[in-house]
């Protein structure tokens, strides 16, 4: 689904991403761990086009995507959260899923000044994909909520709605369970869980070692921008190098 050959990004001396690559099968929750600064968001913004790489590829579906913008990134396919904090806070839960569906629309100024038909018709559709993903995302009770009264839980099921309105092949989820209690942790791996059912993949970077032990079929453990192991969660729980690059570093691998 996704393959990623020798990939490289220099910033100023520092490889922030060394000579990764891997492969993340289709229809799989994949996990990359590592210490703070072990270049996980860095390989994220590689994957969905944030950033350039230095060196190497990135393959989607066979597809060599890696020098494309962002933007056409994401139309093959890669969805990502965005940061929950970029949230509308004085907006409805449901508008800020209206607000980031609309962006996939084609309709211009023209059609907002003639209140068009094209235009009508996309605002329809946008508000039905919006109440779907919010079906999906189990958040229909608290679609007139204004973002600033949800819960941090609730936020992140937003922003795991909005992920999906791009209709994304593989989504990136940058930490999707930080900050949340075990209990809401759980809820959230249960959704992850329903999106590789429903034919997605996931890939997501994260701190919870019990969450990512108990949904990875792979994990890819990053540290100084280099991968020093891959496998299941089991393989890599066993892995000597591991174990020593968190106990070597100041991050709590229990947390
Ligand atoms: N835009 C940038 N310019 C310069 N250096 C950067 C930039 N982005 C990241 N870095 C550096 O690259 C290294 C990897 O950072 P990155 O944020 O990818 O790590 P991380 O594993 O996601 O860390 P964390 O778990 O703390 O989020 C760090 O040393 C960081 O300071």
């Amino acid at each position: 689904m996704l393959k990623v050959e020798h990939l490289t990004k220099m910033f100023g001396g520092l490889a922030a991403v060394n000579d990764v690559s891997v492969e993340f099968g289709a229809n799989q929750i994949n996990a990359i761990i590592g210490p703070n600064g072990a270049g996980k968001s860095t390989f994220f913004n590689l994957i969905s086009g944030v950033h350039q790489p230095t060196s190497g590829r990135i393959l989607l579906e066979g597809k060599d995507v890696t020098t494309m913008r962002c933007d056409h990134v994401a139309k093959l396919g890669v969805g990502r959260t965005f940061q929950t904090t970029n949230l509308f806070e004085t907006a409805t839960v449901l508008d800020n899923l209206i607000v980031g569906y609309r962006l996939r629309t084609n309709s211009g100024l023209w059609d907002v000044l003639i209140n068009s038909k094209r235009l009508q018709a996309e605002e329809k559709a946008a508000r039905e994909k919006a109440r779907e993903a919010l079906d999906f995302v189990g958040l229909t009770y608290a679609e007139n909520r204004y973002i600033a009264d949800c819960t941090q839980e609730e936020r992140k099921r937003v922003a795991f709605a909005l992920a999906l309105a791009t209709q994304p092949k593989i989504v990136l989820l940058d930490e999707p369970a930080a900050g949340v209690n075990p209990e809401e942790t759980e809820g959230l791996a249960d959704l992850m869980k329903k999106m590789v059912k429903h034919g997605l993949t996931v890939c997501l970077i994260e701190h919870k070692m019990d969450m990512i032990m108990g949904i990875a079929d792979k994990i890819m453990v990053l540290d100084h921008g280099e991968k020093i192991a891959e496998g299941t969660p089991e393989e890599v729980k066993n892995n000597p190098v591991v174990i020593e690059a968190y106990l070597g570093s100041d991050h709590d691998a229990a947390a």
